[in-house]
C-alpha cells in the first residue's frame, strides 16, 4: 500500500459484555472510483459485530461493535475482488449467477476482447460469483515458457512462438470444467483457438477504442509488445495501434457467443463515460448476455 496516498480512518465503539449469548458479524465493502479512467481500489470497509447480552433482569439487549476503515490499496491487489463490489452489485451478481450457473452445466467461460478491455478484472469477479476458478492465458503462457513476461517472449522468440503457446494453453484449458478464462487479446485470430473456445462459452467485452487507449496509457505500453512502434504520447500510440488491430480483428471477436457492449451499457445506464461502468456491473451484464444466449440455445435444441 502506498503510504503517501493511504488514508486510514478508524473508529469503533464497543460496549463490552460479560454474557454474550449469540454473535453475528460481518463486513460491508464499498468501492469508490478515483479520477482518471482506471479502476482504482479505493475501499471503505464497515465491519460489524452483533452480540446479544442478558441484563441483570434477564432481559436481552443488543451489543453492536462497528468499525469503519477507508484505505487505498494497490491496483494489483484484485484477488479479493468481492471487496470492491457494492452491496447492491453483489446482490445482483449473486442472483444472476444463480440463474446462469444452472444453465452452464459446468462449461468454461472464455472472455475475449482487445487489450485492456477488462477481461482479467471482470473475469475474476465473474469466476467468484459463479464459484468457478479463474485462469489468465497470458499468465499461463508466461509460466509455460519459464517465468518470463509476454513482452520478453515476443522479444526473444517472436510472435508466432507466443501464438503457438497460446494455442497449446487453450487446448489444455478446454479439457477442463468450471473455469472463467481471460484470453489474450489476439487469441481470436486463429480459427483453431475457436475450436477450443467453442467447447465452452465465450463473451466479447466490446470497449470503445478511446476508452481502451486511455486505460492503457495510464499504465504505459511497455508490457504490451504489439503497441510499441508508433510516435506520440502513450495515449496516441495506443490509440493508433489499437485502431489497426481492431480493424484486423473486429470480425474475429464477433465469433463469441455473447457480446457485452460498453457503449450500449452506457446508454442503458445513462452514463456519459464508459469508464464509469464498474467491473461488477459489466460482470452482471456478461451474465445477462450469456443467459440470453443459453436460453436461445435451449430453445433451438428442443
Ligand atoms: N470497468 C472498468 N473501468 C475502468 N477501468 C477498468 C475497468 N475494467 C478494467 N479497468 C482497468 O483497465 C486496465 C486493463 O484491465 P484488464 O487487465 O482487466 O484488461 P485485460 O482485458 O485483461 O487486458 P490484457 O488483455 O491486456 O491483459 C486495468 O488498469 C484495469 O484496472
Ligand atoms: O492483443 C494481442 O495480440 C495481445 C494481447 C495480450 O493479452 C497478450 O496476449 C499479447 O500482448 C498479445
Amino acid at each position: 500500500m502506498d503510504a503517501k496516498v493511504a488514508q486510514s480512518l478508524h473508529w469503533s465503539t464497543w460496549r463490552s459484555s460479560d454474557n454474550i449469548v449469540r454473535r453475528h458479524g460481518g463486513s460491508l465493502h464499498f468501492s469508490q472510483r478515483q479520477s482518471g479512467s482506471g479502476w482504482k481500489n479505493f475501499q471503505t470497509i464497515v465491519s460489524y459485530d452483533l452480540g446479544c447480552r442478558k441484563g441483570w433482569n434477564g432481559q436481552k439487549s443488543v451489543v453492536l461493535k462497528v468499525s469503519c476503515s477507508s484505505q487505498k490499496t494497490q491496483a494489483s491487489v484484485l484477488q479479493s475482488e468481492s471487496a470492491l463490489i457494492s452491496v447492491d452489485e453483489a446482490a445482483l451478481l449473486k442472483n444472476k449467477a444463480e440463474d446462469v450457473g444452472s444453465l452452464l452445466e459446468g462449461r468454461c467461460i472464455y472472455l475475449v476482447g482487445m487489450m485492456g478491455s477488462g477481461k482479467t478484472t471482470v473475469g475474476r469477479i465473474l469466476s467468484e460469483s459463479l464459484n468457478y476458478s479463474f485462469f489468465d492465458c497470458d499468465t499461463l503462457i508466461e509460466q509455460t515458457v519459464g517465468g518470463i513476461t509476454v513482452a520478453e517472449i515476443f522479444k526473444l522468440y517472436g510472435e508466432s512462438f507466443f501464438r503457438n503457446n497460446e494455442t497449446e494453453v487453450l487446448q489444455k484449458v478446454s479439457s477442463m470444467q468450471r473455469l472463467v478464462v481471460s484470453t489474450g487479446g489476439g487469441a481470436v485470430v486463429r480459427p483453431i483457438n475457436w475450436k477450443y473456445m467453442h467447447k465452452g462459452l465465450s463473451v466479447w467485452l466490446d470497449v470503445p477504442l478511446e476508452a481502451l487507449a486511455r486505460r492503457i496509457a495510464e499504465v504505459g505500453t511497455d508490457s504490451r509488445p504489439l503497441l510499441s512502434g508508433e510516435s506520440g504520447d502513450a495515449y496516441t500510440q495506443a490509440f493508433k495501434r489499437l485502431t489497426t488491430l481492431l480493424e484486423e480483428r473486429g470480425e474475429a471477436y464477433a465469433n463469441a457467443n455473447a457480446r457485452v457492449s460498453l457503449e450500449d451499457m452506457a446508454v442503458k445506464y445513462g452514463c456519459e463515460d464508459v469508464c464509469k461502468l464498474t467491473p461488477a456491473t459489466i460482470a452482471v451484464e456478461a451474465l445477462v448476455q450469456l443467459e440470453n444466449y443459453l436460453k436461445k440455445e435451449g430453445t433451438r435444441l428442443k
